[in-house]
């Protein structure tokens, strides 16, 4: 569970404050994946990275009672000048997870073939998603932060591999996707909110998000 109390948080731009979240309170609960809507540059980043832990309120409180992932991208416990191998390996030691299973499962997700064995920092951006995609699936969590939906990758076997995985997840765990997009949603969530000047509302259906979000663009 991840649940907002009241929670505001801004940034000082140096000549006006941009609001990201407006004495917001909502609960995420297990089994229900949810997705939020909201247009580009509104704070679904910001957002995601409060969920997570990695980026602090300015005032209220957020509670977490589950096994949260790290936001899909977040790079924090990756090193570039290693390779996928030693990263895998590293970050299954990291979890007391057994880094042979880590390894074996990136290495099947990602595809990536001889870049296995070469430097993160060799890596395009899109092959470095599919790594951190990979990374993330291969971990167990109850929550997975997903923002801007699955990495943009025009590799279509990493994208049914990836898919078919977070859905076999999705049985136990449950997903949050930030996104501008409803699409993606619509592959992963049941129920979705809308984000927009600070205020957060969370709908029961995905349907009925969705034409709120679409309606007032
Ligand atoms: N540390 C910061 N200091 C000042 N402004 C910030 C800071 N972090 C984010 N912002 C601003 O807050 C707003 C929301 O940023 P955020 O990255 O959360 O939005 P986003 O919806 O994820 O954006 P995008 O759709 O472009 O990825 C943006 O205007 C951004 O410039």
């Amino acid at each position: 569970m991840i649940e907002f109390r009241n929670v505001s948080k801004s940034f000082w731009t140096g000549t006006q404050r941009k609001v990201i979240l407006d004495q917001a309170s909502f609960r995420i609960n297990l089994g229900g994946s949810v997705g939020i809507l909201a247009p580009n540059g509104t704070g679904k980043t910001t957002l995601i990275n409060m969920m997570s832990g990695l980026e602090k309120p300015d005032e209220g409180e957020i509670l977490r009672s589950s096994r949260i992932s790290f936001p899909l991208g977040y790079m924090g416990g990756v090193l570039p000048k290693l390779n996928a191998v030693e990263n895998s390996r590293y970050i299954a030691r990291l979890y007391g997870l057994d880094p042979d299973y880590i390894e074996s499962f990136c290495r099947y997700i990602c595809g990536l073939e001889e870049y296995f064995e070469m430097p993160i920092a060799t890596y395009s951006k899109g092959m470095r998603a599919r790594f951190m995609m990979a990374l993330l699936l291969a971990l167990e969590f109850d929550i997975y932060l997903i923002d801007e939906g699955m990495p943009s990758s025009t590799d279509a076997e990493f994208n049914r591999k990836a898919g078919s995985v977070l859905r076999e997840r999705l049985q136990k765990a449950t997903v949050v996707i930030v996104s501008h997009q409803t699409d993606i949603l619509e592959k992963f969530c049941q129920s979705a909110a809308v984000l927009r000047n600070g205020r957060l509302t969370m709908y029961d259906s995905l349907e009925e998000a969705k034409q709120v979000y679409n309606y007032a663009q």
